[in-house]
């Protein structure tokens, strides 16, 4: 299904007594990257789980648009690939079972897993426990969670933490790839992604 924008309507964000933002419109588009940055503690990754449906906003709502959506308020997560700080990855399985079992969650409606595995440079690894991976191994089969399985909006949260530069430069091929498939890439960031010509969301002021 074609979305062609992710909005957020007037957002506000309380967590404990600290109102983080409020009266916050977003606007990411089909084709376009939205960066969000801003200072440690802004609030980046508050926003984009509230973007993904993953946390109730205090105040305003998301919603998104495109053929067919109109009544998709209460769906919006189906259509979201969220990856957070968290690798999500299962250490006592292994590489492979890992990335099948979220080929099998998510939709079966992209790579095979072992093409997956090969794109992000863990062609090989498929065999071992996700326990043995390093940091940036596990950031790389998190990243391939986006290849296994299609989805028009990508909610990325630091996506290159502890990536080497070669992954970087992959990571950046895959989120231009998307966009000029019409995707629509939202990421919170410290370093830049390398994805050409993007929009900024800044908050927090200046750090
Ligand atoms: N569950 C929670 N309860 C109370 N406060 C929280 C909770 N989660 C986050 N916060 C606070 O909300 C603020 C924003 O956190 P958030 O993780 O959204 O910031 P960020 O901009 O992503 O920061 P960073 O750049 O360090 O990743 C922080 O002050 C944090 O301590």
């Amino acid at each position: 299904m074609a979305v062609s924008a992710l909005l957020g309507e007037k957002l506000a964000c309380r967590r404990g007594f600290k109102l983080l933002f409020e009266q916050l419109d977003v606007t990411a588009r089909s084709g376009r990257a939205l960066l969000v940055v801003g200072p440690n503690g802004a609030g980046k990754s508050s926003l984009l789980r509230i973007l993904s449906g993953l946390l109730g906003a205090t105040e305003g709502k998301v919603r998104l648009d495109g053929p067919g959506l109109e009544a998709a308020d209460a769906g919006v997560g189906e259509h979201i690939h969220y990856l957070g700080h968290e690798d999500a990855v299962k250490g006592a399985l292994t590489v492979r079972a890992n990335l099948a079992f979220w080929r099998t969650v998510l939709g079966p409606t992209g790579l095979p897993v072992e093409d997956a595995l090969d794109e992000v440079g863990l062609g090989g690894l498929g065999g071992l426990r996700a326990q043995v991976l390093s940091a940036g191994q596990k950031r790389r089969l998190a990243i391939a969670r986006l290849l296994v399985s299609r989805r028009p909006v990508w909610v990325l949260d630091e996506p290159t933490t502890a990536l080497d530069v070669k992954a970087q430069a992959r990571f950046a091929a895959f989120g231009r790839g998307h966009l000029a498939e019409g995707g629509i890439l939202i990421a919170a960031t410290h370093a830049p992604l390398d994805l050409g010509d993007v929009d900024e969301l800044r908050l927090g002021g200046v750090g």
